[in-house]
């Protein structure tokens, strides 16, 4: 459903595609990874062709690192009128692979998106991309509806 490359991805053409790509790949010179030294940068689409952008923010107490998710999810949740999500997209350095967003960071999504909400993952230049919904990277998960009882 989610095709890559030829028909887009999730509702974006090729264009937004690409767009989606080049801001995901820039958004790693935002990445404040003095320990680690691993840059991750990350974008999600809004409808209405909006973009917002985030990178990982690490700390001297390594536990209160924020990955490039969750910077970037926190700008769009804090922003008005509140976007309707279209797919987050991630990339790290790596030319061999593409990385995925962490435990903490799907959970984070959950909260705010659908099921099928699409995730893609470039790896360091672009040059491979990887697709999968929510639910495939988190399956049988809790959200805000389970604490509605
Ligand atoms: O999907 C990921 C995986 C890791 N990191 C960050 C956290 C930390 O700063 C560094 C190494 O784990 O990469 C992200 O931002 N997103
Ligand atoms: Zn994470």
């Amino acid at each position: 459903m989610y095709l890559p490359l030829k028909e887009g991805v999730a509702g974006l053409d090729r264009d937004q595609f690409e767009k989606l790509k080049k801001l995901t790949l820039e958004a790693r010179q935002l990445a404040y990874a003095p320990y680690s030294k691993f840059r991750v940068g990350c974008c999600l689409v809004a409808e209405g062709d909006e973009y917002y952008t985030g990178a990982n923010v690490e700390n001297a107490s390594y536990g209160a690192t924020i990955c490039a998710e969750r910077t970037t999810i926190v700008k769009a949740v804090t922003s008005e009128p509140k976007p309707k999500w279209v797919c987050l997209a991630i990339a790290g350095d790596s030319l061999e692979s593409c990385i995925s967003p962490c435990g903490i960071c799907r959970q984070f999504i959950r909260e705010f998106a659908t099921q099928d909400f699409p995730i893609v993952m470039f790896n360091g230049d672009g040059s491979q991309v990887r697709v999968r919904t929510l639910k495939e990277l988190l399956p049988l998960s809790f959200g805000p509806e389970d604490l509605a009882f």
